[in-house]
């Protein structure tokens, strides 16, 4: 995963090869493969809307769903920065919105860049294009400036491959203050069925059931199903080895995720009645459509100190 051996596009070298397009239109970024797959990215948030692979949706985006600036977008992919949660008392978040301001702040389109992935599991030559997104402290809104006045400076990447959606984080702190941030990658994956579905990965991992007033438990399950509300957070996973959502009825992954440099991964659905309490999750009964399964960094603080970055990101694959 993170595949990091891209060489320089071929643009222009091979004319015929056929290209990745990437269009831009109303705080859109669509970008879309030769071999049919597709990513599109608000700007708001630099959330990512749609993954298309094996032609079908990847990700879940509720009916409700606003999208237009006037609340975090409910689905897809929204990245939490720098507070998971409810931000804590006393604390330098204290006064941010719940999962920090990264969801509802403009970002900005940095460029693409189209690569042939020299090394990628399957196979030589793959194409990939990455789309790459930034925000400083200078875009935040005078508000989140003010609760949270650190010089800062994030890269979002969207890596779009045959294979596999890689989304990654690069923090940089650039002032002279050190600071504390937790992060989430909080993808709603799509899926036919929540009855269906197993995740694995998990067993033997201690979680914080929020469900359960944050009470701390050891996962029993080698094959997680989804029958009731479900708000965990699973601490101190090896990034590396993968989180799967498989099918009941065979066993087959229908995703699989790998981190670097995320220990954590929360699993959460919020089941009837919750789903019917949010405004922006529609239609009800869409719980049983979704599973939210987000990589991140949450159940301690980063510090970054002055001058200095740090980077995590997961690799989502898909019916592999
Ligand atoms: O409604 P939101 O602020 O988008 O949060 C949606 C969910 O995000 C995470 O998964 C948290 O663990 C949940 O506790 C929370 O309900």
């Amino acid at each position: 995963m993170m595949d990091r051996s891209h060489k320089p596009s071929a643009i222009g070298v091979g004319a015929s090869l056929p290209q990745p397009t990437v269009s831009i239109k109303d705080h859109t970024i669509e970008a879309s493969l030769p071999t049919g797959q597709s990513v599109t990215v608000q700007l708001y948030g630099a959330t990512v809307t749609s993954w298309k692979s094996n032609g079908q949706e990847q990700l879940f985006l509720s009916e409700k769903a606003h999208l237009d600036g006037s609340k975090p977008i409910r689905g897809g992919i929204p990245l939490v920065f720098p507070v998971f949660g409810a931000p804590p008392k006393n604390h330098a978040t204290s006064a941010l919105p719940q999962h920090g301001f990264a969801r509802n702040s403009h970002w900005e389109f940095l460029g693409k860049s189209s690569s042939e992935s020299m090394e990628r599991d399957h196979g030589q030559g793959d194409l990939a294009v990455k789309l790459d997104f930034g925000l400083s402290h200078t875009m935040l809104s005078k508000e989140f400036r003010k609760t949270w006045p650190y010089e800062f400076g994030l890269v979002y990447s969207v890596t779009l491959t045959k294979d596999a959606l890689e989304t990654t984080l690069q923090v940089r702190n650039e002032g002279k203050q050190n600071f504390d941030f937790q992060v989430l990658m909080h993808t709603y994956l799509n899926v036919e069925d929540i009855s269906n579905i197993r995740i694995k990965g998990l067993e033997s991992k201690t979680y914080v059931d929020k469900t359960r007033n944050a009470t701390s438990h050891t996962e029993a399950s080698p094959a997680l199903s989804i029958t009731q509300e479900t708000d965990r957070v699973y601490q101190d996973l090896d990034p590396t080895v993968p989180v799967v959502v498989a099918s009941a009825a065979d066993d087959k992954p229908v995703f699989s995720i790998t981190r670097e440099a995320f220990n954590d991964v929360v699993v959460w659905n919020p089941w009837i009645e919750k789903a019917k309490g949010m405004a922006d999750f529609g239609p009800d009964e869409a719980y049983k459509n979704m599973i939210c399964v987000e990589a991140g960094s949450v159940s301690t603080w980063q510090t970054l100190e002055a001058g200095d970055s740090w980077e995590g990101g997961q690799s989502v694959k898909s019916r592999i």
